[in-house]
């Protein structure tokens, strides 16, 4: 497999602006905005070709860009692009690892098409399984988007695996994800959310009960694995699998197990080349998986504590109202005993009596444990479980989400704010830690 490769070096940044203008990028350059964050953002394509993040702008027409949202616009032949309303910063790079990234969407696309070409062999009609994996803000993310896009653009049907439980982008933080990509992602609304399949984690970092996280990860892989099995467009089209940047000790042990659940055939390893080294040496004696390394953007922005919580926030204000505020989330009260929650982990194993002498009971951290509904769910956010059965809820997906915003221990009723009107579709309720102040 060859992969080019160039050094990034932005040009000089302007700052940020608040005037309409325009400008010209010459080609393999790139436009770099951070939209303000009180107010709009708006920007046209008037000459030329320019893409988002691997999914192409239209000719003339006005993008409305959500504040604080950070982009690039890039061009392979040549664009002149307008802007109008501010922005936190903005500014011209000509010199961008994209080369390189399409090349490596060139050798998948090879990949892709050798795996149609024999659909009925279970091990070559496989198309790529991608990971890409690196430490925080390398731009995983931002990767995974380009290579789904350009082969959704090429008429593939990539699944689009997220694992990333604190800034994923598929659903809200706390879980794991996948979702087909049919067609290029919406620079501004991102993933569709048609049909994901999603199973609910309820924290935002793994540590919080590591083997849970990895129930989850392999209930995903195993229900992705049977749908591959009848769907030859899918499983040729291969996924695309987003991590976290949690890269050492436990961290480098959970990428481990997502090469190794999902069959990973190809890790592309973005800005470290330690992890490089690390996951080659380990890898070494697998012929079919290749682990490839891969400049990081000068462009990519770095976010602190306090910007990811943040971002947790929006993207759960954003399930229940919409990108752009335009849904309508329903208000609905119930009775404490019209619904049954529970969370994973915790409570001892087994009685001591039932332990060889000496030994402390341990807490299991995969047992379902019913909770009493009090005060404490109060802000926090519920996943809605598809299983009709307790004993079926850790490895079930989930239907969706409710929010918490009234206990009343005297009426024993419990309000909550859910996507739609009407009965959830199960009374099984999942609780984590994910919580959520409305504001
Ligand atoms: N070339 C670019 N120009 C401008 N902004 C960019 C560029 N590339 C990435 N970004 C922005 O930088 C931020 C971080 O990128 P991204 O989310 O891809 O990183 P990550 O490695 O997935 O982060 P995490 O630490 O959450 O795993 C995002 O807001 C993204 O939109």
């Amino acid at each position: 497999m060859a992969y080019g490769g160039t050094n990034v070096n932005p040009l000089a940044a302007t700052g940020g602006s608040t005037t309409v203008r325009q400008v010209k990028l010459e080609k393999e350059c790139e436009l770099r905005v951070e939209a303000s964050a009180d107010s709009p953002l708006r920007l046209r394509l008037l000459t030329g070709t320019a893409e988002i993040f691997g999914t192409e702008i239209p000719p003339g027409i006005w993008l409305n860009f959500p504040p604080r949202l950070k982009f690039a616009v890039f061009t392979w032949y040549g664009a002149t692009i307008e802007m109008d309303g501010s922005t936190e910063t903005d500014y011209t790079a000509d010199e961008t690892p994209m080369i390189s990234y399409i090349n490596v969407h060139a050798v998948l696309d090879g990949r892709r098409n050798r795996a149609k070409a024999s659909p009925s062999d279970s091990d070559t009609s496989q198309g790529p399984r991608v990971i890409v994996v690196g430490p925080t803000d390398s731009g995983k993310s931002t990767l995974s988007r380009m290579l789904l896009s350009w082969a959704a653009k090429q008429g593939w049907k990539p699944t689009f695996v997220d694992l990333d439980i604190g800034q994923g982008s598929i659903t809200i933080p706390g879980c794991v994800a996948a979702t087909p990509i049919e067609l290029p992602i919406d620079p501004v609304e991102g993933i569709p959310l048609e049909m994901p399949m999603v199973y609910f984690f309820g924290h935002v970092t793994p540590s919080a009960n590591i083997d849970h996280y990895k129930v989850l990860v392999k209930e995903l892989a195993r229900t992705l694995e049977t749908q591959f099995s009848g769907n030859a467009e899918s499983r040729a089209s291969g996924m695309v699998i987003n991590t976290m940047g949690w890269i050492e000790g436990v961290g480098y042990e959970l990428l481990l197990h997502a090469i190794d659940t999902f069959n990973a055939t190809v890790i592309l390893v973005l800005g470290q080349e330690k992890l490089c080294s690390m996951l080659k040496d380990v890898l070494k004696n697998r012929p079919n998986v290749d682990v490839v390394k891969l400049q990081k953007s000068g462009g990519v922005v770095s976010r602190n504590a306090k910007v990811r919580q943040k971002a947790r926030s929006y993207r759960i204000r954003e399930y229940f109202y919409g990108p752009s505020n335009d849904l309508s989330p329903h208000s609905n009260v119930v009775n404490f005993s019209d619904l049954f929650i529970y969370r994973i982990g915790g409570g001892p194993q087994a009685p001591r009596s039932a332990l060889p002498i000496g030994a402390e009971p341990a807490a299991d951290p995969t047992r379902l444990v019913p909770v009493s509904i009090s005060r404490d769910l109060l802000h926090l956010v519920l996943a809605v479980s598809y299983a009709k059965e307790q004993d079926q809820i850790i490895s079930s997906n989930v239907a969706g989400f409710i929010y918490v915003t009234d206990i009343d221990l005297h009426r024993k009723k419990i309000t909550y704010l859910a996507p739609c009107a009407g009965e959830l579709p199960s009374k099984n309720l999942i609780v984590g830690t994910l919580t959520w102040i409305e504001n």
